[in-house]
Protein backbone atom coordinates (compact mmCIF):
# COMPACT_ATOMS: atom_id res chain seq x y z
CA UNK A 1 0.00 0.00 0.00
CA UNK A 2 1.40 3.46 -0.88
CA UNK A 3 2.34 5.58 2.13
CA UNK A 4 -0.26 8.14 3.23
CA UNK A 5 0.86 11.65 2.22
CA UNK A 6 1.95 13.81 5.12
CA UNK A 7 -0.16 16.94 5.66
CA UNK A 8 0.89 20.57 5.73
CA UNK A 9 -1.68 23.23 6.65
CA UNK A 10 -1.97 26.28 4.40
CA UNK A 11 -3.30 29.75 5.09
CA UNK A 12 -3.48 32.75 2.74
CA UNK A 13 -3.71 36.27 4.13
CA UNK A 14 -5.27 38.90 1.89
CA UNK A 15 -6.14 42.53 1.66
CA UNK A 16 -8.92 44.13 3.67
CA UNK A 17 -10.36 45.60 0.49
CA UNK A 18 -12.85 43.22 -1.16
CA UNK A 19 -12.12 44.62 -4.64
CA UNK A 20 -8.40 43.78 -4.30
CA UNK A 21 -9.10 40.30 -2.92
CA UNK A 22 -11.48 39.47 -5.75
CA UNK A 23 -9.24 40.85 -8.50
CA UNK A 24 -6.12 39.09 -7.20
CA UNK A 25 -7.71 35.74 -6.26
CA UNK A 26 -6.97 33.93 -9.59
CA UNK A 27 -3.22 34.57 -9.12
CA UNK A 28 -3.38 33.16 -5.59
CA UNK A 29 -5.30 30.08 -6.76
CA UNK A 30 -2.73 29.44 -9.51
CA UNK A 31 0.14 29.81 -7.06
CA UNK A 32 -1.40 27.40 -4.57
CA UNK A 33 -1.90 24.83 -7.34
CA UNK A 34 1.76 24.99 -8.31
CA UNK A 35 2.79 24.84 -4.65
CA UNK A 36 0.58 21.79 -4.08
CA UNK A 37 2.28 20.02 -7.01
CA UNK A 38 5.71 20.75 -5.51
CA UNK A 39 4.65 19.33 -2.15
CA UNK A 40 3.04 16.30 -3.76
CA UNK A 41 6.35 15.48 -5.43
CA UNK A 42 7.84 15.28 -1.93
CA UNK A 43 5.04 13.04 -0.64
CA UNK A 44 3.15 15.82 1.15
CA UNK A 45 -0.36 17.14 0.78
CA UNK A 46 -1.67 20.66 1.33
CA UNK A 47 -4.75 21.11 3.49
CA UNK A 48 -6.24 24.55 3.27
CA UNK A 49 -7.25 25.74 6.73
CA UNK A 50 -9.99 27.98 5.33
CA UNK A 51 -12.23 27.60 2.32
CA UNK A 52 -12.95 29.69 -0.72
CA UNK A 53 -15.93 31.90 0.16
CA UNK A 54 -18.53 31.67 -2.64
CA UNK A 55 -20.21 34.90 -1.54
CA UNK A 56 -17.03 36.97 -1.21
CA UNK A 57 -15.61 35.19 -4.28
CA UNK A 58 -12.13 34.73 -2.85
CA UNK A 59 -10.29 32.45 -0.45
CA UNK A 60 -8.28 34.91 1.64
CA UNK A 61 -8.28 35.60 5.34
CA UNK A 62 -9.51 39.17 5.15
CA UNK A 63 -9.60 40.35 8.76
CA UNK A 64 -7.82 39.83 12.06
CA UNK A 65 -11.00 38.34 13.54
CA UNK A 66 -11.27 35.81 10.71
CA UNK A 67 -7.59 34.93 11.15
CA UNK A 68 -8.06 34.24 14.86
CA UNK A 69 -11.06 31.99 14.13
CA UNK A 70 -9.16 30.09 11.40
CA UNK A 71 -6.19 29.46 13.70
CA UNK A 72 -8.48 28.09 16.43
CA UNK A 73 -9.11 25.12 14.14
CA UNK A 74 -5.46 24.50 13.21
CA UNK A 75 -3.43 21.98 15.21
CA UNK A 76 -0.82 24.30 16.80
CA UNK A 77 1.90 21.69 16.26
CA UNK A 78 1.20 21.11 12.54
CA UNK A 79 3.63 22.27 9.86
CA UNK A 80 2.12 25.41 8.35
CA UNK A 81 2.64 27.36 5.12
CA UNK A 82 1.54 30.97 4.67
CA UNK A 83 1.26 31.35 0.89
CA UNK A 84 1.21 34.84 -0.63
CA UNK A 85 0.63 35.97 -4.21
CA UNK A 86 -0.91 39.32 -3.23
CA UNK A 87 -0.45 42.33 -0.98
CA UNK A 88 -1.72 41.23 2.43
CA UNK A 89 -2.31 42.74 5.87
CA UNK A 90 0.01 40.92 8.28
CA UNK A 91 -2.22 41.36 11.32
CA UNK A 92 -4.77 39.03 9.69
CA UNK A 93 -2.52 36.08 10.55
CA UNK A 94 -0.07 37.47 13.10
CA UNK A 95 -2.27 36.71 16.11
CA UNK A 96 -2.58 33.05 15.18
CA UNK A 97 1.08 32.72 14.27
CA UNK A 98 2.25 34.06 17.65
CA UNK A 99 1.02 30.86 19.36
CA UNK A 100 1.66 28.38 16.58
CA UNK A 101 4.27 25.84 17.73
CA UNK A 102 4.78 23.83 14.55
CA UNK A 103 7.24 24.91 11.82
CA UNK A 104 6.09 27.96 9.85
CA UNK A 105 7.07 28.63 6.24
CA UNK A 106 6.20 31.86 4.40
CA UNK A 107 6.15 31.43 0.62
CA UNK A 108 5.61 33.89 -2.24
CA UNK A 109 5.56 33.50 -5.99
CA UNK A 110 8.28 35.34 -7.89
CA UNK A 111 5.87 37.45 -9.87
CA UNK A 112 5.45 41.17 -10.28
CA UNK A 113 1.77 40.97 -11.21
CA UNK A 114 0.54 41.67 -7.66
CA UNK A 115 2.60 42.64 -4.62
CA UNK A 116 2.84 39.09 -3.21
CA UNK A 117 6.58 39.30 -2.55
CA UNK A 118 5.91 42.65 -0.87
CA UNK A 119 3.23 41.03 1.27
CA UNK A 120 5.49 38.17 2.30
CA UNK A 121 8.36 40.51 3.19
CA UNK A 122 6.02 42.51 5.37
CA UNK A 123 4.90 39.36 7.14
CA UNK A 124 8.52 38.29 7.62
CA UNK A 125 9.41 41.63 9.20
CA UNK A 126 6.32 41.46 11.39
CA UNK A 127 7.12 37.89 12.55
CA UNK A 128 10.69 38.93 13.34
CA UNK A 129 9.45 41.87 15.40
CA UNK A 130 6.95 39.60 17.20
CA UNK A 131 9.70 37.07 17.98
CA UNK A 132 7.99 34.27 16.03
CA UNK A 133 10.34 31.74 14.42
CA UNK A 134 9.70 31.10 10.72
CA UNK A 135 11.41 30.10 7.49
CA UNK A 136 10.87 31.76 4.13
CA UNK A 137 10.98 30.80 0.42
CA UNK A 138 10.07 32.14 -3.02
CA UNK A 139 9.93 30.72 -6.51
CA UNK A 140 8.85 31.53 -10.04
CA UNK A 141 7.11 28.22 -10.74
CA UNK A 142 8.02 26.04 -7.73
CA UNK A 143 10.07 23.62 -9.84
CA UNK A 144 13.55 25.23 -9.67
CA UNK A 145 16.42 23.54 -7.84
CA UNK A 146 16.82 26.33 -5.25
CA UNK A 147 13.18 26.05 -4.21
CA UNK A 148 13.05 22.27 -4.25
CA UNK A 149 16.20 21.86 -2.16
CA UNK A 150 15.09 24.39 0.43
CA UNK A 151 11.55 22.96 0.57
CA UNK A 152 12.95 19.48 1.19
CA UNK A 153 15.08 20.91 3.98
CA UNK A 154 12.05 22.52 5.62
CA UNK A 155 9.87 19.42 5.30
CA UNK A 156 12.63 17.32 6.87
CA UNK A 157 13.91 19.62 9.60
CA UNK A 158 11.31 22.39 9.96
CA UNK A 159 13.99 24.99 9.18
CA UNK A 160 15.67 26.53 6.15
CA UNK A 161 19.23 27.84 6.20
CA UNK A 162 19.87 30.66 3.73
CA UNK A 163 23.19 32.16 2.67
CA UNK A 164 23.51 35.38 4.67
CA UNK A 165 27.24 35.78 4.18
CA UNK A 166 26.71 39.17 2.50
CA UNK A 167 25.77 40.80 5.81
CA UNK A 168 28.54 41.77 8.24
CA UNK A 169 28.15 43.39 11.63
CA UNK A 170 29.38 46.99 11.53
CA UNK A 171 31.90 46.19 14.28
CA UNK A 172 33.67 43.87 11.81
CA UNK A 173 33.89 46.50 9.06
CA UNK A 174 36.89 48.79 8.69
CA UNK A 175 35.35 52.25 8.87
CA UNK A 176 36.98 55.36 7.37
CA UNK A 177 37.68 57.99 10.05
CA UNK A 178 36.01 61.10 8.63
CA UNK A 179 32.51 59.81 7.83
CA UNK A 180 32.55 57.85 11.09
CA UNK A 181 33.29 60.99 13.09
CA UNK A 182 30.57 62.87 11.19
CA UNK A 183 28.02 60.14 11.90
CA UNK A 184 28.84 60.18 15.61
CA UNK A 185 28.57 63.97 15.72
CA UNK A 186 25.19 63.94 13.96
CA UNK A 187 23.94 61.28 16.39
CA UNK A 188 25.02 63.37 19.38
CA UNK A 189 23.21 66.41 17.94
CA UNK A 190 20.01 64.44 17.31
CA UNK A 191 20.04 63.00 20.82
CA UNK A 192 20.70 66.38 22.42
CA UNK A 193 18.37 68.51 20.29
CA UNK A 194 15.71 65.84 19.67
CA UNK A 195 13.19 65.58 16.84
CA UNK A 196 9.51 64.91 16.35
CA UNK A 197 7.87 62.47 13.96
CA UNK A 198 4.28 63.48 13.22
CA UNK A 199 2.14 60.38 12.82
CA UNK A 200 -1.25 60.71 11.18
CA UNK A 201 -2.84 57.56 12.67
CA UNK A 202 -0.39 54.88 13.69
CA UNK A 203 -0.18 51.59 11.83
CA UNK A 204 -1.16 51.09 8.21
CA UNK A 205 -2.60 48.02 6.48
CA UNK A 206 -1.59 45.61 9.25
CA UNK A 207 2.11 46.52 8.99
CA UNK A 208 3.07 45.56 12.54
CA UNK A 209 6.77 45.72 11.61
CA UNK A 210 6.51 49.41 10.73
CA UNK A 211 5.65 50.56 14.27
CA UNK A 212 8.68 51.41 16.41
CA UNK A 213 8.14 50.91 20.14
CA UNK A 214 8.39 54.33 21.81
CA UNK A 215 11.26 53.35 24.12
CA UNK A 216 13.42 52.29 21.16
CA UNK A 217 12.70 55.53 19.31
CA UNK A 218 13.28 57.71 22.37
CA UNK A 219 16.78 56.25 22.72
CA UNK A 220 17.54 57.88 19.34
CA UNK A 221 16.29 61.28 20.46
CA UNK A 222 13.14 60.96 18.37
CA UNK A 223 9.60 61.26 19.73
CA UNK A 224 6.21 60.64 18.19
CA UNK A 225 3.55 63.31 17.87
CA UNK A 226 0.36 61.31 17.48
CA UNK A 227 -1.81 63.19 15.03
CA UNK A 228 -5.20 62.26 13.63
CA UNK A 229 -6.23 61.83 10.03
CA UNK A 230 -9.56 63.38 11.05
CA UNK A 231 -7.65 66.61 11.76
CA UNK A 232 -5.90 66.30 8.39
CA UNK A 233 -9.28 65.88 6.68
CA UNK A 234 -10.68 68.93 8.46
CA UNK A 235 -7.61 71.04 7.69
CA UNK A 236 -7.72 69.93 4.03
CA UNK A 237 -11.22 71.32 3.75
CA UNK A 238 -10.06 74.66 5.23
CA UNK A 239 -7.50 75.28 2.46
CA UNK A 240 -8.76 77.80 -0.09
CA UNK A 241 -9.47 77.02 -3.74
CA UNK A 242 -6.96 79.75 -4.62
CA UNK A 243 -4.19 77.97 -2.68
CA UNK A 244 -5.05 74.67 -4.39
CA UNK A 245 -5.04 76.32 -7.82
CA UNK A 246 -1.63 77.90 -7.13
CA UNK A 247 -0.14 74.51 -6.20
CA UNK A 248 -1.66 72.76 -9.21
CA UNK A 249 -0.45 75.54 -11.54
CA UNK A 250 3.06 75.34 -10.03
CA UNK A 251 3.18 71.61 -10.82
CA UNK A 252 2.01 72.12 -14.41
CA UNK A 253 4.47 74.97 -14.98
CA UNK A 254 7.29 72.73 -13.75
CA UNK A 255 6.32 70.25 -16.45
CA UNK A 256 4.43 67.53 -14.58
CA UNK A 257 1.87 65.81 -16.82
CA UNK A 258 -1.52 64.87 -15.38
CA UNK A 259 -3.52 62.28 -17.31
CA UNK A 260 -6.95 63.73 -16.62
CA UNK A 261 -10.43 62.46 -17.40
CA UNK A 262 -13.94 63.11 -16.16
CA UNK A 263 -15.14 59.84 -14.61
CA UNK A 264 -14.34 59.90 -10.88
CA UNK A 265 -14.64 56.12 -10.45
CA UNK A 266 -12.12 55.19 -13.12
CA UNK A 267 -10.22 58.31 -14.12
CA UNK A 268 -8.12 61.04 -12.59
CA UNK A 269 -10.17 64.23 -12.37
CA UNK A 270 -9.14 67.83 -11.85
CA UNK A 271 -11.17 67.84 -8.61
CA UNK A 272 -9.14 64.92 -7.24
CA UNK A 273 -5.89 66.74 -7.98
CA UNK A 274 -7.16 69.96 -6.38
CA UNK A 275 -8.12 68.06 -3.21
CA UNK A 276 -4.64 66.54 -3.14
CA UNK A 277 -3.17 70.05 -3.42
CA UNK A 278 -5.29 71.05 -0.43
CA UNK A 279 -4.12 68.01 1.54
CA UNK A 280 -0.51 69.00 0.77
CA UNK A 281 -1.00 72.49 2.21
CA UNK A 282 -2.90 71.04 5.18
CA UNK A 283 -0.12 68.56 6.02
CA UNK A 284 2.48 71.35 6.00
CA UNK A 285 0.33 73.58 8.20
CA UNK A 286 -0.39 70.87 10.78
CA UNK A 287 3.30 69.86 10.81
CA UNK A 288 4.10 73.53 11.42
CA UNK A 289 1.53 73.75 14.25
CA UNK A 290 3.17 70.85 16.08
CA UNK A 291 6.81 71.61 15.18
CA UNK A 292 7.22 68.26 13.44
CA UNK A 293 10.49 67.34 11.72
CA UNK A 294 8.75 64.77 9.54
CA UNK A 295 5.26 63.40 8.98
CA UNK A 296 3.71 60.12 7.89
CA UNK A 297 0.20 59.82 6.51
CA UNK A 298 -1.46 56.43 6.84
CA UNK A 299 -4.17 57.18 4.23
CA UNK A 300 -5.58 53.61 4.41
CA UNK A 301 -8.05 52.98 6.05
CA UNK A 302 -9.48 56.21 7.46
CA UNK A 303 -8.98 58.56 4.55
CA UNK A 304 -9.64 56.24 1.63
CA UNK A 305 -13.39 56.89 1.78
CA UNK A 306 -12.99 60.64 2.26
CA UNK A 307 -10.16 61.90 0.09
CA UNK A 308 -8.10 60.97 -2.96
CA UNK A 309 -4.82 59.12 -2.32
CA UNK A 310 -2.08 60.92 -0.43
CA UNK A 311 0.72 59.92 -2.83
CA UNK A 312 1.00 63.15 -4.80
CA UNK A 313 1.14 64.97 -1.45
CA UNK A 314 3.90 62.68 -0.19
CA UNK A 315 6.08 62.96 -3.27
CA UNK A 316 5.79 66.75 -3.21
CA UNK A 317 6.67 66.92 0.49
CA UNK A 318 9.76 64.78 -0.03
CA UNK A 319 11.19 67.07 -2.70
CA UNK A 320 13.29 70.19 -2.00
CA UNK A 321 11.90 71.90 -5.11
CA UNK A 322 8.19 71.92 -4.38
CA UNK A 323 5.20 74.28 -4.46
CA UNK A 324 5.55 76.95 -1.76
CA UNK A 325 2.90 77.00 0.98
CA UNK A 326 2.41 79.84 3.42
CA UNK A 327 1.42 79.65 7.07
CA UNK A 328 -2.24 80.38 7.70
CA UNK A 329 -1.51 84.05 8.41
CA UNK A 330 0.33 84.30 5.10
CA UNK A 331 3.53 85.53 6.79
CA UNK A 332 5.90 82.56 6.50
CA UNK A 333 6.69 80.11 3.71
CA UNK A 334 6.76 76.70 5.38
CA UNK A 335 10.09 74.83 5.06
CA UNK A 336 11.04 77.10 2.16
CA UNK A 337 13.25 75.31 -0.35
CA UNK A 338 13.42 72.14 1.75
CA UNK A 339 11.55 68.85 1.83
CA UNK A 340 9.27 68.16 4.75
CA UNK A 341 10.37 64.58 5.21
CA UNK A 342 7.43 62.21 4.66
CA UNK A 343 7.26 58.49 5.34
CA UNK A 344 4.71 56.65 3.22
CA UNK A 345 2.14 54.41 4.92
CA UNK A 346 3.33 55.80 8.31
CA UNK A 347 6.20 53.32 8.15
CA UNK A 348 8.07 54.62 11.20
CA UNK A 349 11.18 52.56 10.43
CA UNK A 350 11.38 54.35 7.08
CA UNK A 351 10.65 57.64 8.86
CA UNK A 352 13.58 57.22 11.24
CA UNK A 353 15.84 56.10 8.40
CA UNK A 354 14.77 59.12 6.35
CA UNK A 355 15.66 61.42 9.23
CA UNK A 356 19.17 59.97 9.47
CA UNK A 357 19.56 60.05 5.69
CA UNK A 358 18.48 63.66 5.41
CA UNK A 359 20.95 64.81 8.09
CA UNK A 360 23.87 62.84 6.68
CA UNK A 361 23.24 63.94 3.11
CA UNK A 362 22.80 67.57 4.11
CA UNK A 363 26.10 67.52 6.02
CA UNK A 364 27.91 65.92 3.09
CA UNK A 365 26.23 68.23 0.53
CA UNK A 366 24.55 65.31 -1.19
CA UNK A 367 20.93 65.19 -2.46
CA UNK A 368 18.64 65.13 0.59
CA UNK A 369 15.68 63.56 -1.20
CA UNK A 370 14.98 60.03 -0.07
CA UNK A 371 12.04 57.69 -0.20
CA UNK A 372 10.94 54.18 0.45
CA UNK A 373 9.98 51.80 -2.34
CA UNK A 374 8.31 48.41 -2.21
CA UNK A 375 10.64 45.51 -2.98
CA UNK A 376 8.25 44.51 -5.72
CA UNK A 377 10.09 42.09 -8.00
CA UNK A 378 13.18 41.74 -10.22
CA UNK A 379 14.82 39.98 -13.14
CA UNK A 380 18.29 39.64 -14.55
CA UNK A 381 19.19 42.07 -17.32
CA UNK A 382 22.44 42.35 -19.24
CA UNK A 383 24.55 40.54 -16.66
CA UNK A 384 23.05 42.33 -13.64
CA UNK A 385 20.26 41.35 -11.35
CA UNK A 386 17.97 44.37 -11.67
CA UNK A 387 15.33 44.92 -9.00
CA UNK A 388 11.99 46.55 -9.60
CA UNK A 389 11.71 48.90 -6.63
CA UNK A 390 8.23 50.35 -7.08
CA UNK A 391 6.14 52.23 -4.55
CA UNK A 392 2.40 52.61 -4.62
CA UNK A 393 2.22 56.15 -5.91
CA UNK A 394 4.92 58.54 -4.76
CA UNK A 395 8.61 59.20 -4.99
CA UNK A 396 10.34 62.61 -5.01
CA UNK A 397 10.68 63.97 -8.57
CA UNK A 398 14.35 64.77 -7.81
CA UNK A 399 14.83 61.01 -8.27
CA UNK A 400 13.32 60.95 -11.76
CA UNK A 401 14.88 61.22 -15.18
CA UNK A 402 13.94 64.79 -16.12
CA UNK A 403 12.86 65.77 -12.58
CA UNK A 404 9.41 67.38 -12.57
CA UNK A 405 9.34 67.17 -16.39
CA UNK A 406 9.58 63.41 -16.06
CA UNK A 407 6.79 63.29 -13.48
CA UNK A 408 3.39 61.95 -14.49
CA UNK A 409 0.10 61.76 -12.67
CA UNK A 410 -2.08 58.71 -13.30
CA UNK A 411 -5.24 57.73 -11.49
CA UNK A 412 -4.54 55.36 -8.65
CA UNK A 413 -5.87 51.85 -9.44
CA UNK A 414 -9.53 51.71 -8.43
CA UNK A 415 -9.30 48.34 -6.65
CA UNK A 416 -7.07 49.91 -3.97
CA UNK A 417 -8.19 53.55 -4.16
CA UNK A 418 -11.94 54.17 -4.55
CA UNK A 419 -11.41 57.96 -4.44
CA UNK A 420 -8.65 58.02 -7.02
CA UNK A 421 -6.00 60.67 -6.80
CA UNK A 422 -2.92 61.26 -8.86
CA UNK A 423 0.16 59.13 -8.50
CA UNK A 424 3.56 60.80 -8.80
CA UNK A 425 5.19 58.50 -11.29
CA UNK A 426 8.61 58.69 -12.89
CA UNK A 427 11.54 56.54 -13.93
CA UNK A 428 14.37 56.86 -11.41
CA UNK A 429 17.52 58.26 -12.96
CA UNK A 430 20.75 56.27 -13.24
CA UNK A 431 23.21 56.93 -10.44
CA UNK A 432 24.86 55.71 -7.26
CA UNK A 433 22.55 54.93 -4.35
CA UNK A 434 22.60 53.88 -0.73
CA UNK A 435 19.84 51.47 0.29
CA UNK A 436 18.87 50.64 3.83
CA UNK A 437 16.21 49.35 6.17
CA UNK A 438 15.66 49.84 9.89
CA UNK A 439 13.73 47.06 11.61
CA UNK A 440 12.76 45.85 15.06
CA UNK A 441 14.18 42.61 16.44
CA UNK A 442 14.33 41.54 20.08
CA UNK A 443 12.68 44.84 21.07
CA UNK A 444 15.59 46.85 19.68
CA UNK A 445 16.43 48.61 16.43
CA UNK A 446 18.58 47.13 13.68
CA UNK A 447 19.65 48.47 10.31
CA UNK A 448 20.74 46.69 7.12
CA UNK A 449 22.57 49.06 4.79
CA UNK A 450 24.27 48.61 1.45
CA UNK A 451 25.42 50.24 -1.76
CA UNK A 452 24.00 49.98 -5.20
CA UNK A 453 23.14 51.88 -8.32
CA UNK A 454 20.20 52.65 -10.51
CA UNK A 455 20.79 51.40 -14.04
CA UNK A 456 19.52 52.87 -17.25
CA UNK A 457 17.49 50.16 -18.94
CA UNK A 458 16.38 50.47 -22.57
CA UNK A 459 13.00 52.28 -22.59
CA UNK A 460 11.19 49.17 -23.85
CA UNK A 461 12.58 47.11 -20.95
CA UNK A 462 11.44 49.70 -18.38
CA UNK A 463 8.03 49.74 -20.05
CA UNK A 464 7.89 45.93 -19.97
CA UNK A 465 8.64 45.95 -16.25
CA UNK A 466 5.97 48.59 -15.66
CA UNK A 467 3.42 46.54 -17.61
CA UNK A 468 4.31 43.41 -15.61
CA UNK A 469 3.75 45.30 -12.34
CA UNK A 470 1.74 48.50 -11.83
CA UNK A 471 2.36 51.03 -14.61
CA UNK A 472 0.86 53.95 -12.66
CA UNK A 473 3.57 53.84 -9.95
CA UNK A 474 7.14 55.22 -9.84
CA UNK A 475 9.90 52.73 -10.62
CA UNK A 476 13.57 52.36 -9.68
CA UNK A 477 15.70 49.80 -11.57
CA UNK A 478 18.25 49.03 -8.90
CA UNK A 479 21.31 46.81 -8.62
CA UNK A 480 22.41 45.88 -5.08
CA UNK A 481 26.22 45.58 -5.02
CA UNK A 482 27.41 42.20 -3.78
CA UNK A 483 23.95 41.06 -2.69
CA UNK A 484 22.19 38.44 -4.79
CA UNK A 485 18.43 38.21 -5.17
CA UNK A 486 18.18 35.30 -2.78
CA UNK A 487 20.49 36.83 -0.19
CA UNK A 488 18.48 40.04 -0.22
CA UNK A 489 15.16 38.19 0.10
CA UNK A 490 16.40 35.96 2.89
CA UNK A 491 17.72 38.86 4.98
CA UNK A 492 15.34 41.73 4.32
CA UNK A 493 12.91 42.52 7.10
CA UNK A 494 10.28 44.66 5.40
CA UNK A 495 8.17 45.26 2.34
CA UNK A 496 9.96 48.59 2.03
CA UNK A 497 13.52 49.62 1.21
CA UNK A 498 14.87 53.15 1.76
CA UNK A 499 16.90 54.72 -1.07
CA UNK A 500 18.88 57.92 -1.54
CA UNK A 501 21.25 59.12 -4.26
CA UNK A 502 24.75 60.55 -3.99
CA UNK A 503 26.59 62.53 -6.68
CA UNK A 504 29.21 59.82 -7.24
CA UNK A 505 30.48 56.51 -5.88
CA UNK A 506 32.95 58.03 -3.41
CA UNK A 507 30.28 60.34 -1.99
CA UNK A 508 27.84 57.42 -1.76
CA UNK A 509 30.38 55.39 0.22
CA UNK A 510 30.89 58.33 2.59
CA UNK A 511 27.09 58.60 3.04
CA UNK A 512 26.86 54.88 3.78
CA UNK A 513 29.61 54.98 6.40
CA UNK A 514 28.35 58.19 8.01
CA UNK A 515 24.78 56.85 8.19
CA UNK A 516 25.95 53.51 9.55
CA UNK A 517 28.09 55.27 12.19
CA UNK A 518 25.22 57.62 13.09
CA UNK A 519 22.84 54.69 13.49
CA UNK A 520 25.35 52.78 15.62
CA UNK A 521 25.94 55.80 17.86
CA UNK A 522 22.16 55.99 18.36
CA UNK A 523 22.18 52.42 19.63
CA UNK A 524 21.02 50.77 16.40
CA UNK A 525 22.72 47.46 15.52
CA UNK A 526 23.99 47.80 11.98
CA UNK A 527 24.76 45.18 9.32
CA UNK A 528 26.73 46.35 6.29
CA UNK A 529 25.53 44.32 3.31
CA UNK A 530 27.39 43.41 0.14
CA UNK A 531 30.19 45.39 -1.44
CA UNK A 532 30.95 49.03 -2.26
CA UNK A 533 30.93 48.47 -6.01
CA UNK A 534 29.74 46.01 -8.63
C1 LIG B 1 -1.95 49.82 -2.79
C2 LIG B 1 -1.27 48.69 -2.11
O1 LIG B 1 -1.99 48.27 -1.03
C3 LIG B 1 0.08 49.13 -1.66
O2 LIG B 1 -0.12 49.99 -0.62
C4 LIG B 1 1.01 48.04 -1.27
O3 LIG B 1 1.44 47.36 -2.39
C5 LIG B 1 2.22 48.64 -0.63
O4 LIG B 1 2.73 49.62 -1.09
C6 LIG B 1 2.77 47.98 0.55
O5 LIG B 1 3.95 48.55 0.95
Amino acid sequence: MPAQPKIVQLVASGDLRLSANQTCWPAQAAMEKALAAALKAEGWKIKRAHALDPVKKHGFIDSQRMGIEVFRCIDPDAPLIVAEAVWQYSHHVLAGLTTHRGPILTVANWSGQWPGLVGMLNLNGSLTKAGVKYSTLWSEDFTDAFFKTKLKQWLKTGRIAHDLSHARKLEKVKMPAKPTALGKKLAATLRAEKAIMGIFDEGCMGMFNAIIPDHALHACGVFKERLSQSALYHETLQVSDADALAIHTWLEKKGMTFHLGRDHTTQLTREQVRLQCKMYAAALRIADDFGCDSVGIQYQQGLKDLLPASDLVEGMLNNADRPPVKSRDGRRTLWAGQPLLHFNEVDECAGLDGMLTQRVHRALQQPVENTLHDVRWGEAFGGDYVWVFLISGAAPPAHFVGGWKGAEGFRQPAMYFPNGGSTLRGNSKPGEIIWSRIYVQNESLHMDIGRGCVVELPPEETERRWQLTTPQWPIMSAVTYGVSRDQFMAKHQANHVQVAYAHDAKAANDCLFAKAAMARALGIQVNVCGTLSR
